[in-house]
């Protein structure tokens, strides 16, 4: 008798198979927060090379996310809301997934340094190496903690930005930085507590499936509160004018009216998670509106 190995057929990718690898929707916001730190820069930037380090940072980025599903092309497989992403689907073989990533990371971090500066260059390799190795190697399958730490990555932009139109950093940058890596938790968690179904059967051990609901709805609340201090500190220590500071307590005032709602609930099972998707939406809404907050306010009010 003979066995037959069945050998999956790859459909070959198009172009829009290899847009999708880099995540363009989630990369937006990261784009648009390392344009608001190079525009904050108190610098006049060269137009070209403006856009050049913007792009940068969006191959940069886009990079990041194609790396990120070349590894997890078996995680994805397994949970609906990633299952039709060109890998799983098989679009597309991951030797291209894999080649793609790593020309792509490379040119971006090269062509930052040559059209800005090592820095800028330097900080941009950092974030797609941590999110590629610290968040979606080593931490993501193994630890709740995975976006607390790993989600260090997303809050970089805004620094390369800064750096790409300065060659340093600064006090606002960091500030920035800070407001991203403190606001991932409660945006991250508000998602996981209605997609907890989906990564309890991938197994990615995310707080809500490790720890429960409970947990996570108080961690949610808790890192809101550092959250919006960093999210004041800007205007309350001079770096930014009351334009900044009056948008920017608006716009906190809401994400913790929204977070304390998520925080004090017991269970969202039989209203579809309403309010979990509320701060969820708005927590992205939010990063907009608070990033372009510090560029009006520097630009149109200074
Ligand atoms: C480790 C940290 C993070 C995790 C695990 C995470 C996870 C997610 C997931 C699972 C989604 C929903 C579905 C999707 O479009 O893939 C999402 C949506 C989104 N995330 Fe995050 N995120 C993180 C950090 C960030 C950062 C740093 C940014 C930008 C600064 C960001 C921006 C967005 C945006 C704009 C969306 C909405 C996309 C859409 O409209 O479909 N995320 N995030
Ligand atoms: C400049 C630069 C390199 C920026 C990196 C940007 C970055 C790290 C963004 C993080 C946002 C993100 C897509 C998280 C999803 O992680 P996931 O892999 O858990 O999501 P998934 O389940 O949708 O794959």
């Amino acid at each position: 008798m003979t066995t037959t190995t069945a050998t999956p057929i790859i459909l070959p990718a198009d172009w829009r198979d290899f847009l999708a690898l880099t995540k363009p929707r989630v990369m937006t916001l990261v784009v648009f927060t390392g344009l608001c730190g190079m525009l904050a820069a108190p610098v006049a930037i060269d137009p070209v090379l403006g856009f050049t380090a913007i792009l940068c940072i969006a191959l940069g980025a886009g990079a990041a996310g194609a790396l990120n599903q070349w590894y997890e092309a078996d995680l994805d497989a397994k949970m609906k809301r990633t299952a039709r992403r060109p890998l799983p689907a098989g679009r597309m073989d991951r030797q291209s997934a894999l080649h793609f990533g790593v020309g792509l990371a490379s040119f971006s971090v090269i062509l930052m340094g040559l059209a800005a500066n090592l820095l800028a260059a330097g900080i941009l390799a950092v974030s797609i190496l941590f999110y590629v190795l610290v968040y979606t190697v080593w931490l993501k399958r193994r630890t709740p903690q995975n976006i607390v730490i790993g989600g260090a990555a997303g809050a970089f932009p805004p620094l390369i930005g800064w750096a790409a139109a300065t060659g340093h950093v600064a006090t606002l940058p960091l500030l920035l930085f800070a407001i991203v890596f403190l606001w991932t938790p409660p945006h991250f968690w508000a998602l996981a507590l209605f997609m907890k179904s989906d990564y309890a059967a991938a197994g990615v051990p995310m707080l809500p499936v490790v720890s429960g609901e409970r947990v996570t709805r108080t961690q949610i609340g808790l890192y809101t509160i550092p959250m919006a201090v960093a999210a004041i500190a800007p205007w309350a220590l001079g770096l930014t004018g009351a334009v900044y500071g009056l948008v920017a307590a608006i716009a906190t005032l809401v994400f913790a009216a929204l977070a304390l709602q998520v925080s004090l609930r017991t269970t969202g099972a039989k209203d579809a998670m309403r309010p979990e998707k509320r701060l969820f939406a708005w927590s992205v809404l939010y990063l907009f509106i608070l990033f372009g907050a510090v560029v009006i306010d520097r630009w149109v009010f200074a």
